[in-house]
């Protein structure tokens, strides 16, 4: 592959029209395909699914073998199955995908000479991008100019720290080759850490560095708890399926009856006990609750994303913007004596307004305090501020004048500093004495609340034409500079509601311990443990792990930390969620179950998470919250119905073959039973949840699915059997009456028990949505219908004597409210232990 030929100049960049044609050149600059393929392959998919191809199958033999008809309706209910499932499916695929574009991360690029902000997908090579603090490298480039540029590069190399990049002297015409450790090339996937830079598009896509060794932030996230359960669950009912479906054709084959036909009466079983609408369900009622949130202002980027919301139950946040205000003031920038100075608001003012780092809102804070006069100052190099360093260190000159100005975390200033600067500006030997002065003047000033940064200096000679770390040395000490950050007033209440709602929250700040807890005494939030940085860096794993359940404030804590608190968390088998909007929390955000992150988040932030609030508020997360526990309800009605009472159904019809002469219901019939059924759950994403099923956190139990299938299982195989009795014995039923009585029997059952299933309370107390009201009535009622109908013959059906119908409603009464005690039985044995 070769390099597109270079554009003339890094202030031009292509034209639009360029850029369009490279595009259909070269694709999209994505790692993956577009993860909606066009919709007919979506369809085409849905058949890999080998029941489906099975049955097809054995339909044409049976076509060829003389019943065309026969083979024409099972084909026809096949395929409406499929749309069925297909067309629910892609829609949600479709609003799903709309969502998560309208958090896209995009990138500033140069069209036509101008700068624009472009969805990173659209960027093609021989683009000039601008890259600045906080953004993604969107794709293999060429640095064509470079102030004070660093990156990130530890997803391609592991190598923590920034490493500096530099303009290329000439760019290639063609191909170069592409070295990771290359000073003048940066790869898709790496972020930068500060300065500004002009890079001119190489590789895109899955031609890029990422893309070769197809490892990404951007990857296929580890299965969440809730995709794990569900595999889970789809192996056990395999398991009982194949079993089941074993059974009834050896027993048809020993009770000879025709091979063809107890095939597809196996086969049909299998269909009837696949819930094959739970990824549908699951689909569509994810994509609900992803529509509900963003009308919450929060925009979910991974829709399984919503489940793990619903499942967490301990929340990992910042401090910043989300305890506080995030208007941060300057109120006060004093001396080692603890009086105001300038010559202290100078140096921080001079260091802010030459970092070219991502501006925090410290910097911001400091900039807005009052302009001051920078001219004649020239900036000769920096070190960038990290946050395992926790300072920003700028190299100046005026008037042939060199000097260092340092300002950071002021615990790690002073160790730093040999000499101070007394009020009258002369500099002296920092002894023990003035030491412990200064340091009481620090604690004192993080009593009060204040964010404190300390700010230092020194004299370089002229000669020193770099900064590096380790000149930060032997400095001088000037004074703190003090921030107030106001708490947020609703930050206590949205805790405390959270705390109710069954979620631990837990503070995880890089900032330093007393002014964590200033802010948490004002909100009232109560400390039951804390955990430095320090402490945490002594501890290995095991140690960390014992500690995390009962600290609930992790401070002066670095991004990989951060990272430790929560796979330790997560190693205690908690479903974490993590908030954060800086470079520090990209770790953390990938890690945790669910990310979480703001709109103005950096990029590395935002890419990293699994959803973004538009507003950074708890009250609002506390919402989505309960979003999830809603959508995982409604999966789990699904799930218990689809074992308890159809699972029923398919057990008892493959028990019947066992004594009927004849076949208990045609292949026909089943599979049509089976789509009826699955029309009737269409409308259930769509139904309320109780408001005493949102209280707690909701997880995925196997022992609760198993316990309530072998509770309401049973009653429903009773009334089976007491329908083939009574069909038997009273109706004298043939083949023909015993299989329809059983089709509007059994549809009637598994159908309407949704009323009974979907609720802990009396079924009359809880308001089912409209919708699946009047599907499952719908559906009931066809069924009922249907043997009156022209289509009776074709399907093997005929009309019922009005008796029939006097018996199914006592059927019906009976089997629900039976299922209703079983109900209210089972959930008062689980009281003890709840569903988690
Ligand atoms: N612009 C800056 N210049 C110098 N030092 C800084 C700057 N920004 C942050 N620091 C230092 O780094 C520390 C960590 O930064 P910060 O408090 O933003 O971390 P954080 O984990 O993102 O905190 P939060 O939970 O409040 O978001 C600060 O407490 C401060 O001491
Ligand atoms: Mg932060």
């Amino acid at each position: 592959m070769t390099l597109p030929p270079p554009v003339p100049s890094a202030t031009e960049g292509l034209s639009q029209s360029q850029a369009e044609q490279r595009l259909a050149q070269w694709g999209p600059n994505q790692l993956r395909p577009a993860v909606q393929r066009a919709a007919l392959l979506q369809f085409m998919a849905q058949f890999r699914n080998p029941l489906v191809l099975i049955l097809l199958a054995a339909a044409s033999v049976s076509a060829l073998t003389g019943d065309l008809s026969g083979a024409l309706v099972i084909s026809v209910i096949v395929v409406m199955s499929v749309a069925l499932d297909f067309v629910q499916a892609y829609r949600a695929g479709q609003a799903a995908a709309k969502l998560a574009l309208q958090v896209a991360v995009t990138a500033t690029v140069l069209r036509d000479g101008k700068p624009h902000d472009l969805p990173v997908a659209q960027l093609v090579p021989g683009d000039v991008v601008l890259l600045s603090a906080g953004d993604l490298i969107p794709a293999d480039a060429h640095v064509l100019e470079a102030k004070d540029f660093f990156v990130n590069q530890a997803q391609l190399t592991g190598e923590p720290y920034p490493v500096e990049k530099k303009a290329r002297a000439t760019v290639p015409a063609t191909e170069a080759s592409w070295e990771l450790d290359a000073v003048d090339s940066v790869f898709m996937g790496s972020s930068v850490v500060s300065g500004s830079a002009h890079v001119l598009l190489g590789r895109t896509g899955s031609s890029s560095a990422l893309g070769q060794i197809a490892v990404s932030l951007a990857d296929k996230a580890p299965p969440t708890a809730f995709e794990i359960g569900t595999r889970q669950f789809g192996v056990l009912i395999m398991r009982l399926t194949l079993l089941l479906v074993l059974f009834t054709l050896l027993v048809n084959v020993a009770l000879h009856r025709t091979l063809l036909e107890s095939f597809l009466f196996a086969v049909a079983l299998a269909v009837g006990l696949t819930p094959e609408l739970l990824p549908m369900v699951v689909s569509v009622t994810l994509t609900r609750g992803a529509l509900r949130m963003a009308a919450l202002k929060v925009i979910v980027k991974r829709p399984s994303a919503i489940q793990d919301m619903g499942a967490m139950d301990v929340l990992c946040t910042d401090k910043t913007g989300t305890l506080t205000e995030a208007h941060i003031r300057l109120e006060r920038h004093v001396d080692a004596d603890g009086r105001e100075n300038a010559e202290v608001l100078r140096l921080a003012y001079l260091n802010s307004y030459f970092e070219s780092g991502l501006k925090s809102p410290l910097d911001d804070a400091i900039l807005a305090h009052g302009e001051i006069d920078a001219t004649g100052w020239a900036k000769i190099d920096e070190v960038p501020f990290d946050f395992e360093r926790r300072r920003v260190s700028v190299l100046l000159e005026k008037d042939a004048q060199r000097q260092l100005l340092v300002k950071g975390a002021p615990e790690d200033i002073l160790k730093l500093c040999t000499h101070f600067q007394d009020p009258s500006g002369t500099t002296q030997t920092l002894d023990a004495a003035s030491l412990l002065r200064i340091n009481a003047l620090f604690d004192s000033l993080s009593e009060e609340g204040f964010r404190v940064l300390g700010i230092a200096w020194k004299p370089v000679p002229q000669d020193h034409p770099h900064a590096v770390i380790s000149d930060e040395s032997a400095l001088v000490f000037a004074g703190f500079a003090a921030f107030l950050d106001p708490p947020k007033a609703s930050a206590g209440q949205a805790l405390q509601t959270m705390a109710d709602s069954g979620v631990a929250v837990k503070i995880v700040t890089g900032d330093n311990e007393r002014v964590t807890r200033h802010v948490c005494t004002q909100l009232g939030i109560a400390i039951t443990g804390v955990l430095t940085g320090t402490e945490l860096a002594s501890m290995n794993d095991d140690a960390l792990r014992a500690r995390v359940e009962d600290v609930n404030l992790f401070c002066r804590v670095n991004p990989a930390q951060k990272n430790r608190i929560i796979l330790a968390l997560k190693a205690r088998g908690h479903v974490v969620g993590y908030m954060g909007d800086g470079i520090n929390d990209a770790p953390s955000l990938h890690t945790a179950d669910v990310g979480i992150s703001v709109d103005d988040a950096v990029d590395v932030a935002k890419q990293a998470a699994a959803m973004i609030l538009l507003e950074k508020d708890l009250m609002v997360l506390h919402a989505g919250m309960l979003e999830g526990r809603r959508t995982f309800g409604n999966v789990m009605k699904y799930i218990m119905m689809a074992t308890s009472s159809n699972f029923g159904n398919m057990f008892s019809m493959a028990a019947a073959t066992l004594f009927l002469p004849f076949l208990p219901m045609l292949p026909l019939q089943i599979l049509l039973n089976n789509l009826l059924y699955d029309v009737s759950e269409i409308a259930l994403p769509l139904d309320e949840v109780d408001a005493e099923d949102l209280t707690r956190p909701k997880r995925w139990d196997m022992g609760f699915i198993r316990d309530f299938m072998l509770t309401i299982g049973p009653i429903s195989s009773l009334f089976d059997f007491l329908t083939f009795y009574l069909l038997l014995r009273l109706f004298q039923a043939d083949e023909t009456l015993f299989r329809t009585g059983w089709f509007v029997e059994s549809i009637a059952t598994q159908v309407l028990v949704i009323f009974v299933i979907r609720t802990r309370r009396n079924p009359l107390r809880s308001h089912p949505n409209r919708w699946l009201t009047l599907t499952s009535l719908a559906v009931v009622l066809a069924a009922m219908a249907l043997p009156f109908t022209p289509l009776a013959g074709m399907l093997g059906f005929t009309p019922l004597p009005a008796a029939f119908f006097g018996l199914l409603i006592a059927l019906l009464v009976g089997y629900l409210s039976l299922v209703e005690g079983g109900k209210q039985w089972f959930y008062r044995r689980h009281i003890q232990t709840p569903r988690a």
